[in-house]
């Protein structure tokens, strides 16, 4: 059984405030993106334990770390799942701030939730997700999603680019998303993200803020170089996603923008 674990990009990002246990309560708007790795499970008669087989992009992870497993195991100490053989194929680059190793994990529970037929409902998974990582029980959903808390409160939001063009470029920059969140000093918003999306987005240039740039932009300053060059080329509104490093553009009609990203990873919507 195989299934296809897609990207996100956030619209905006406020990180509101610091809680106790070290993470931090944000706002954002979770958008499903098409890039997409492929995440399959055959079951193999006699096996005695897990196997896992990595190819395409290369993670540095390892069968105990990848978050694949670490959802494998979590849903098998809530159901009797016997040892199975998976298989990860990586097309959606990591330290990207889309989401790829959350839903890659998120993806993992509901492929055996469907293959077991365990009838686990989405709010169930979406409470196992939440142990894997914070952005992890969107993928769960997976459609536009307000978010509060650290990313698990969720709200579906109306919101679509369905006459827009949309690109994503992603520098040879790997950003850690703890240390991206070691130096925000949070703050709360002049206006709610849920209130400014609903503005067009023709206006969001002026609204919308990711507040991660401000720490991010002065250490890469490629990562801003990408974005300015986003908005020269015609983008009515452009952004880093999450932690960076990847910047999307959203731009009125489709044009032939790859060649000016040369050395980066550039996706396009169809
Ligand atoms: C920043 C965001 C925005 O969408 O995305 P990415 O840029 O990673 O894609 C997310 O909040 C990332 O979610 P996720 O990548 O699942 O984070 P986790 O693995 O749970 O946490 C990694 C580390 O980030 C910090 N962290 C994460 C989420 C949060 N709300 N507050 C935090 O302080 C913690 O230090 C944690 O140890
Ligand atoms: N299935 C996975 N895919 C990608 N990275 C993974 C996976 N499992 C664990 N990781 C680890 O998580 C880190 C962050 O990956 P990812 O969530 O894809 O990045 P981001 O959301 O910051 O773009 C990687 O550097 C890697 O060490």
């Amino acid at each position: 059984m195989i299934c296809f674990p897609n990207a996100k990009i956030n619209l905006g990002l406020n990180i509101v405030s610091k809680r106790d246990d070290g993470y931090h309560n944000l706002e954002t708007v979770f958008y499903p993106i098409m890039i997409k790795d492929a995440l399959e499970i055959i079951e193999t008669p006699n096996l005695e334990k897990d196997i896992f087989v990595e190819s395409g992009i290369k993670t540095g992870t390892t069968a105990e770390n990848n978050l694949v497993m670490k959802a494998l195991h979590l849903i098998r100490s809530h159901y009797s799942i016997p040892p199975v053989e998976v298989h990860l194929l990586k097309q959606i680059p990591f330290g990207a701030g889309i989401g790829g190793g959350s839903s890659d994990a998120a993806f993992m529970l509901k492929l055996i939730n469907s293959k077991y037929s365990l009838g686990a409902s989405s709010n169930e998974l979406a409470g196992m997700a939440s142990q894997l990582g914070a952005d992890c029980p969107f993928f769960i959903y997976n459609k536009p999603m307000f978010a509060t808390g650290i990313g698990e409160k969720l709200e579906e939001v109306e919101v679509s680019f369905e006459n827009y063009y949309l690109i994503l470029v992603k520098p040879e920059i790997f950003v850690s998303t703890k240390d991206a969140f070691a130096s925000i000093e949070p703050k709360q918003p002049d206006m709610s993200l849920k209130e400014i999306i609903k503005h067009p987005i023709e206006n969001w240039k002026n609204l919308m803020v990711n507040d991660f740039e401000k720490s991010i932009f002065p250490k890469y300053p490629m990562i801003e170089h990408i974005k300015q060059k986003l908005y020269a080329l015609g983008a009515v509104y452009a952004s880093m996603s999450g932690s960076g490093s990847s910047v999307y553009g959203i731009f009125n009609k489709k044009t032939d923008l790859k060649h000016h990203f040369d050395g980066c990873f550039v996706w396009e919507q169809e």
